[in-house]
């Protein structure tokens, strides 16, 4: 296995009004916060805040992955049904092939807090070597999925050839098969 030395993960907030400083983004600097408590290997973190829409977040995720070599991105906002809500679409023009299991997961732990979960169309996909997440812009939100899908994220960059990562297992027992 080739180990890069450090791994660079995105994270994305996708919000009109945190963008144009009508509140303060919590949830972007939660995501990354969750990265420093879990993460035992070396990383970096790219953020970025910018508007909702398809071409903004779409471009912001192709240039974290091809010219900032992002392992993994993960983005806040935009999934819900909102005609201005278009981070999965712009995700999967980014990153074409999705992993449907991380969706389906997300919202079922979010159904616990809201019944308004099924509302986000949050997913995940890969481009090349990196792998997207959406989670919704609500900052409870972020711990709570980011909890569900972390297991099976160190493993997933392994297969898509992405950095090797481990996680504390205090706070995330990640899976990887015997002999991986
Ligand atoms: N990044 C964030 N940081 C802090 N609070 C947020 C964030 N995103 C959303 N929220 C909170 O969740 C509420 C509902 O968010 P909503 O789903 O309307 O956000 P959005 O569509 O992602 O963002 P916006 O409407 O600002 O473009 C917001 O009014 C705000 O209180
Ligand atoms: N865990 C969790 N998931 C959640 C929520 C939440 O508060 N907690 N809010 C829901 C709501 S109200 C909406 S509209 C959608 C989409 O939110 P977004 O457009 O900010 O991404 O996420 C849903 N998923």
């Amino acid at each position: 296995m080739t180990e890069k030395q450090e791994a660079v993960i995105g994270v994305v907030t996708a919000s009109d009004r945190a963008s144009a400083g009508v509140y303060e983004d919590i949830s972007g600097p939660a995501i990354a916060a969750y990265f420093e408590k879990v993460l035992t290997t070396p990383f970096r973190i790219e953020r970025r805040l910018i508007p909702d829409g398809f071409e903004s977040v779409r471009d912001t995720l192709i240039e974290l992955a091809d010219n900032f070599g992002c392992d993994l991105v993960v983005t806040t906002g935009g999934t819900g049904p909102s005609p201005r809500d278009l981070t999965p679409e712009a995700t999967l023009a980014a990153a074409p092939r999705e992993l449907p299991g991380f969706g389906e997961l997300m919202r079922k732990v979010s159904l616990a807090q809201t019944p308004t979960a099924i509302l986000s169309r949050q997913l995940a996909a890969h481009r090349g070597k990196c792998l997207v997440i959406n989670l919704p812009g609500k900052p409870a939100a972020i711990e709570l999925c980011l909890d569900a899908v972390m297991p099976a994220v160190p493993y997933c960059l392994d297969l898509i050839g992405a950095a090797y990562i481990e996680t504390d297992p205090a706070r995330v027992v990640a899976f990887r098969p015997k002999g991986k």
